[in-house]
């Protein structure tokens, strides 16, 4: 007969929460949040790409080049800490937080993240670091329902106005011009919209939510009732 362990008994299943939408709509902050309530892990996949972005950047790598992107891709060691109230990321051991998020990193992420090797490896990881998640882990990014995790337990999309986003990113730099803000938005969303691999989508079973109007406390209510609603339902 076979035998299980009482903990194997008591541990609940680990749960997978994939939230995608498109820039500023409040992916980061409602999955950090969510993931600290619930005690799960937490993935931020963007901060990936930036992150192969500025060692290609770093490196010589032409960005407009996509062969050269390609031969380049395995090169870095980029390695995602998913704590999700000190979440970190390394690129061959150097902390890359900081510079990830210059605009020059900004305004190339796309191009270098539409290089179908550089989304093979870093999906590959992804999934690996999934995988390992203990207790469960919330991933968000543009292609987590849809490609990295199609059987994740509950996916969410997250959506907002371009001028409720440009408007939380002008808020977040002093003197930002909101207009150029929400064009640099809408670009962005395009270029990712429109690419040929695992372009943001929305998976046809994700729960769609529209952030305009709704405070972060507000969404992420909404996010850790609906993981509840689908745990209670298993
Ligand atoms: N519901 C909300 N209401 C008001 N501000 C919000 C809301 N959600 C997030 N914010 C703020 O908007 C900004 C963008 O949020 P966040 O970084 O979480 O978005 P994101 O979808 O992860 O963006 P990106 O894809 O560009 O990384 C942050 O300053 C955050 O504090
Ligand atoms: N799953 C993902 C996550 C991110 N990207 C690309 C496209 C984004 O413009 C860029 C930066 O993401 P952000 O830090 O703004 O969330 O990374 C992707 O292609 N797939």
């Amino acid at each position: 007969m076979e035998t299980v362990s009482a903990a194997a008994r008591t541990a609940p299943a680990a749960v997978i929460v994939a939230i995608d939408g498109p820039s500023g709509t409040g992916k980061s902050s409602t999955s950090k949040a969510v993931a600290a309530q619930l005690g799960l892990s937490y993935l931020d996949t963007g901060a990936q790409y930036r992150a192969i972005t500025w060692w290609m950047l770093n490196n010589g790598i032409d960005v407009t080049d996509a062969a050269e992107i390609a031969t380049a891709a395995a090169k870095p060691v980029i390695v995602s800490g998913t704590d999700p109230s000190a979440p970190t990321i390394t690129v061959d051991g150097e902390d890359a937080s900081g510079p990830i998020r210059t605009q020059e990193v900004t305004s190339k992420v796309s191009a270098v993240s539409a290089v179908p090797e550089v989304r093979a490896l870093i999906t590959e990881l992804q999934r690996t670091i999934a995988t390992e998640a203990g207790r469960g882990i919330v991933v968000e990014g543009r292609d987590i329902g849809t490609t990295v995790l199609p059987d994740a337990d509950i996916k969410i999309f997250l959506t907002a106005s371009p001028e409720a986003r440009a408007a939380r990113r002008s808020g977040e730099v002093k003197g930002s011009d909101l207009a150029a803000t929400r064009e640099a938005l809408i670009k962005r969303d395009a270029a990712d919209s429109g690419r040929k691999t695992s372009p943001l989508a929305k998976a046809a079973d994700a729960v769609e939510v529209d952030t305009t109007d709704l405070t972060l406390a507000q969404v992420v209510e909404c996010v850790v009732t609906l993981v509840g609603e689908k745990q209670a339902a298993k």
